[in-house]
């Protein structure tokens, strides 16, 4: 595995600043957590909490899955740069031109000699089933078709990889390279609630398969014990 990042990303989506803080403060000073920032708390709290979240030596992933024409693409990457996160990412489904303007607006953003965010689309949302593309989007193939060819424009357009279900990792690995980044949300360990997501697998399951990162939120945030929570993802995903 190339890419394999050890840390389970914790998804922060929480109301507000203060919310996210006090999550935060549970976990001990010394340890440097992955942390995703999504659209709840980046519209509440704005860079600020970007600027805390670097501060405090953690990685982010800014999680606001932009989606709109090239130039207003280009435009908000180039800001998106300056906040000096580890990733960033758009819909493949705003096309390849879209796409490659994401990218060229991150390259110009990015401050001289800093490094440039990885660069991610997410293909088929994990809430997402086959009935519902179907029935909502119109899409008339199969789900693993139509992640599958999101992967291949998302590659084709420069970008270091894709969102998607675990479920789909090992297809998306033989159609683009084993290098090309498979991020996975739609993670529940055993036994706990699905909720509104429908393309779901365990830590160790994801881990088998061949996922690059893994990103969680309610089993963790929304546990009693976050931390103690955290520490057992992580353990069977990464040391499975
Ligand atoms: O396809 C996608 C893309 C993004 N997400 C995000 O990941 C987390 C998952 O949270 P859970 O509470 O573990 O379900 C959430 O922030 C989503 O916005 C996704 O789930 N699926």
């Amino acid at each position: 595995m190339l890419n394999f990042e050890s840390r389970p990303i914790i998804a922060l989506d929480f109301a507000s600043f203060d919310l996210a803080k006090e999550f935060i403060n549970k976990f001990p000073a010394d340890e440097k957590i992955y942390v995703k920032v999504g659209m709840e708390l980046y519209y509440q709290a704005g860079a600020e909490v970007i600027h805390y979240l670097k501060e405090k030596g953690y990685s982010v992933f800014l999680d606001l899955k932009l989606h709109d024409i090239p130039n207003t693409i280009r435009s908000t990457m180039k800001v998106l740069a300056q906040l000096g996160v580890d990733m960033v990412n758009v819909h493949a489904a705003g096309g390849q031109e879209m796409m490659r303007a994401a990218k060229s607006g991150l390259i110009e953003g990015t401050p001289k000699g800093g490094k440039v965010a990885k660069l991610i689309a997410v293909t088929q949302l994990t809430s997402t089933s086959e009935k519902t593309m179907k029935r909502d989007q119109k899409i008339d193939c199969s789900l693993i078709e139509s992640v599958l060819h999101y992967a291949c424009i998302t590659m084709k357009s420069g970008l270091d990889g894709v969102v998607c279900s675990a479920l789909e990792v090992k297809k998306i690995k033989a159609a683009t390279n084993e290098d090309f980044l498979c991020i996975t949300p739609g993670i529940r360990p055993t036994g706990s609630g699905v909720g509104d997501q429908k393309r779901v697998t365990n830590p160790g399951q994801a881990r088998s398969i061949g996922s690059d990162y893994i990103v969680v939120g309610r089993p963790i945030t929304k546990a009693d014990n976050p931390v103690g929570i955290y520490h057992e993802i992580k353990q069977e995903w990464s040391e499975n």
